[in-house]
């Protein structure tokens, strides 16, 4: 990691303005390295993109990240509590965490308003639980704020990929997270449903009172306005982080991808394709 890294994350932050310090980290299985020397942190107030290959290990920090696994290597600190010392079954409730994993675990026939609500007891499958009113009303309002108020009483199974998405995220959202996780989210869809999930998150970026945000992504394509932060991701280890505006160029991307990239910017959106 070059300068900006450092003068754009530690610039002024008190240490409780860190959501994520992980400092020298490194996850092993057997003789791979899945992620290694890797120093990253995230505040409060920032929403960062990681971007990188297939196998980079994108997934693997976002899991370190969520609380869902533990370094080999390295220490992870999030929200304040130490990996390692501290119950991750109390801090998993503090972080929103939206994956394709979890979408295969919910069942076929969960009603999505039962999907959203019941985040907040950490259960799937179990509708027919006693819910409060408030949380009903609350799962409502996040449904209606991903733009899918009227499939609340549709079966989950029934939904399409981008519907899936977009109630996993309500779900991801319901406790009222300090951090929200949130890995490819874009895969999968149409590109009307990607432009207008891109916009969703990019109003959710754009809200203060979000969450701290981390998307991880394959595609610049995906980068919704208003994320401030970029960590690019190759083999495992950090080719670059920081401000969004200066890690993405051309030449990072060149390197992230392993081939010569070419950036556009048109607006306050990213393209990318090969150069030449
Ligand atoms: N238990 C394991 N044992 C050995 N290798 C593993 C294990 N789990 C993951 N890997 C490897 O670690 C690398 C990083 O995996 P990870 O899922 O974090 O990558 P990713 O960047 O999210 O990839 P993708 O974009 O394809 O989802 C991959 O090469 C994967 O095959």
């Amino acid at each position: 990691m070059g300068d900006v890294t450092e003068q754009t994350q530690t610039a002024g932050a008190a240490a409780d303005d860190f959501v994520v310090r992980m400092a020298g980290v490194g996850v092993r299985r057997g003789r791979t390295e899945l992620l290694s020397g890797l120093d990253w942190q995230v505040e409060l107030d920032e929403r960062w993109v990681i971007l990188g290959a297939n196998g980079a290990g994108k997934t693997t920090l976002l899991r370190l990240a969520a609380a869902e696994m533990h370094p080999t290597t390295g220490v992870v600190d999030l929200l304040g509590e130490r990996l390692g010392r501290v119950d991750v079954f109390e801090l998993r409730p503090r972080i929103g965490f939206c994956t394709a994993a979890l979408a295969n675990r919910v069942p076929p026939d969960e009603v999505v308003r039962d999907v959203v609500v019941s985040a907040g007891y950490a259960v799937l499958g179990r509708w027919r639980e006693e819910y409060d009113s408030l949380d009903h009303d609350r799962a409502m309002g996040l449904l209606g704020m991903l733009g899918i108020p009227h499939l609340a009483d549709r079966r989950f199974g029934t939904l399409s990929e981008g519907e899936r998405k977009r109630t996993l995220i309500s779900r991801a959202l319901m406790t009222d997270p300090e951090m929200l996780l949130l890995d490819e989210p874009a895969a999968g869809l149409d590109l009307g449903g990607r432009e207008d999930l891109v916009a969703r998150l990019s109003s959710l970026a754009m809200d203060p009172d979000a969450p701290a945000t981390v998307l991880v992504t394959h595609h610049v394509e995906e980068i919704p306005p208003g994320f401030t932060h970029l960590l690019l991701l190759s083999d495992g280890a950090v080719v670059a982080s920081g401000l969004l505006e200066d890690v993405l160029t051309s030449e990072n991307l060149t390197k992230t991808f392993n081939q010569p990239l070419e950036l556009e910017r048109s607006g306050a959106r990213y393209f990318a394709r090969r150069a030449g």
